[in-house]
């Protein structure tokens, strides 16, 4: 049977989603969520989108945010996703002031809206820590607490080097001399979803430093392949650059992501990220889903 499902499409640096308001609609005659995110993700038979996502009510935090990727497969968190639907809550007076929390799968996110006329321009995120144990990231080897940087994975005969961050999701970053060399096709593919190595999947980040304070990030994310951009991914890798001593803490790192910039501070004191960037929507519609 067929049935009509109101969506809002929105996009944060070319990251773009299909969102459902499950808080002023009721969802519940949607039997499948992941089956609904790969129809409507689909370019030629859909709307085409880099997944789904869900605006709930929460009981820990003023909204909450369910994920999921082009294949169905379900997200811990998501950057570009919070910034989005901090600025959808916002001018839909789902929230009532322009600070407010944000409940995902990996723990409660802190949004401010950047309002420019009334509407929300830009909106900032504390992204809280980042997870650098070995386990929890997680990457497969050795048990303890042992943060991954820069470790060796040989790949076809050539020799790599990676470190892993999670954001609430995983991510492994290459450094490489210039993003346009990087093999986003080859290890993209290969360590995505399947590869032993990383047991939950992981997003595939390649970095090229550019100054002190800016870089330039391209990814293959786990579940939806190469998109525009990716914020926990642009986080990740201000914390990789930290780590691997390629930039300082406490400083503003500017991400060049292919559909734009997104600005990354790593705070000492709190020992959490902010990531603040544009938000913005494409169109509001009505999918007929068969
Ligand atoms: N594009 C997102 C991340 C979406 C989830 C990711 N593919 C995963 O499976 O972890 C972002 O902006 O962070």
């Amino acid at each position: 049977m067929e049935q009509k499902i109101s969506f809002t499409k929105m996009h944060g640096l070319g990251n773009c989603y299909i969102y459902l308001d499950g808080i002023t609609r009721d969802l519940s005659s949607i039997e499948s969520f992941p089956a609904l995110s790969h129809q409507v993700s689909d370019p030629y038979k859909g709307i085409g989108s880099d997944g789904l996502i869900l605006i709930l009510p929460s009981k820990k935090a003023d909204v909450r945010m369910r994920i999921f990727n082009k294949d169905g497969s379900e997200a811990m968190n998501c950057g570009n996703g919070l910034r989005c639907v901090a600025k959808y809550a916002y001018e839909h007076q789902l929230v009532d002031s322009r600070q407010f929390a944000i409940e995902t799968l990996s723990g409660n996110k802190q949004a401010t809206v950047h309002l420019r006329e009334g509407s929300v321009e830009e909106v900032t995120v504390d992204m809280g820590e980042p997870i650098l144990e070995r386990a929890q990231i997680p990457v497969a080897g050795p048990l303890g607490g042992q943060p991954v940087i820069r470790e060796q994975l040989t790949v076809d005969g050539e020799d790599y080097a990676f470190t892993a961050v999670s954001m609430g999701n995983p991510h492994a970053l290459f450094f490489v001399d210039a993003i346009a060399e990087a093999p986003i096709h080859k290890l993209g593919a290969l360590l995505a979803d399947t590869y032993p190595l990383f047991p939950n999947g992981v997003n595939v980040g390649f970095v090229e430093k550019l100054s002190d304070h800016e870089v330039n990030y391209r990814v293959w994310e786990r579940g939806s392949g190469i998109t525009q951009a990716c914020g926990t991914g642009a986080c990740a890798s201000v914390v990789a650059s930290i780590l691997e001593k390629r930039v300082a803490k406490d400083v503003p790192v500017t991400v060049h992501l292919e559909g734009g910039d997104l600005t990354i501070e790593w705070q000492s004191e709190s020992n959490h990220v902010l990531m603040t960037g544009e938000a913005k929507t494409i169109c509001d519609g009505v999918y007929f889903q068969r």
